[in-house]
């Protein structure tokens, strides 16, 4: 499997509007979209620093705090605010867990999903990266 780059680090967030403005005032960093996943019960905004495509930071909130259902509002719950995931671009994300499986690495998705940006994404369990919670993206234009 071959990582093209860092595509974000999820940071979860107690509210989503108070954090967009605190990185936009402390950092100058600058909001490039923002969406609510209904399906995943979650708010999502990425923001990025002065290079547009180079890395950037998800923030995540639940839509409902009390919905233990919801992986975000668990987290949460259980570790507070903080860094939530890590998550790396690949041009082949089928390609990319299929690899992964062989090299014997628990999947949370077998198969990619639609992921916020309309990317197709996957997590990897924290288990098996060493306490880290892996998403694979593969942008969408790909
Ligand atoms: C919008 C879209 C996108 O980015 O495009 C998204 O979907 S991002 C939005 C969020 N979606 C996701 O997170 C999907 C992938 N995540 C999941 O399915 C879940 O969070 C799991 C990773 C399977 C964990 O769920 P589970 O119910 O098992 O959690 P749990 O609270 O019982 O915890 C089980 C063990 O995993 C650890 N654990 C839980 N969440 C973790 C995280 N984010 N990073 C590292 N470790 C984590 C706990 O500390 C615990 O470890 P110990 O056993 O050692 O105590």
């Amino acid at each position: 499997m071959l990582v093209e780059n860092l595509d974000h680090i999820g940071i979860v967030v107690e509210d989503i509007d108070q954090a967009i403005k605190f990185y936009q005032n402390t950092f100058g960093m600058k909001l490039i979209h923002q969406e609510i996943i209904q399906e995943r019960g979650i708010k999502v905004a990425f923001l990025v620093g002065e290079e547009e495509n180079e890395t950037s930071i998800e923030l995540l909130e639940p839509i409902d705090h009390n919905d233990m259902n919801n992986t975000v509002a668990k987290f949460l719950k259980n570790r507070g605010q903080g860094l939530h995931h890590l998550a790396v671009k690949v041009s082949d994300i089928n390609k990319a867990l299929e690899e992964l499986t062989a090299k014997g690495l628990q999947l949370v998705d077998s198969a990619p999903r639609k992921g916020a940006r309309g990317h197709l994404v996957a997590f990897v369990h924290p288990k098996s990266v060493m306490g880290v919670l892996l998403e694979l993206v593969q942008p969408k234009e790909l």
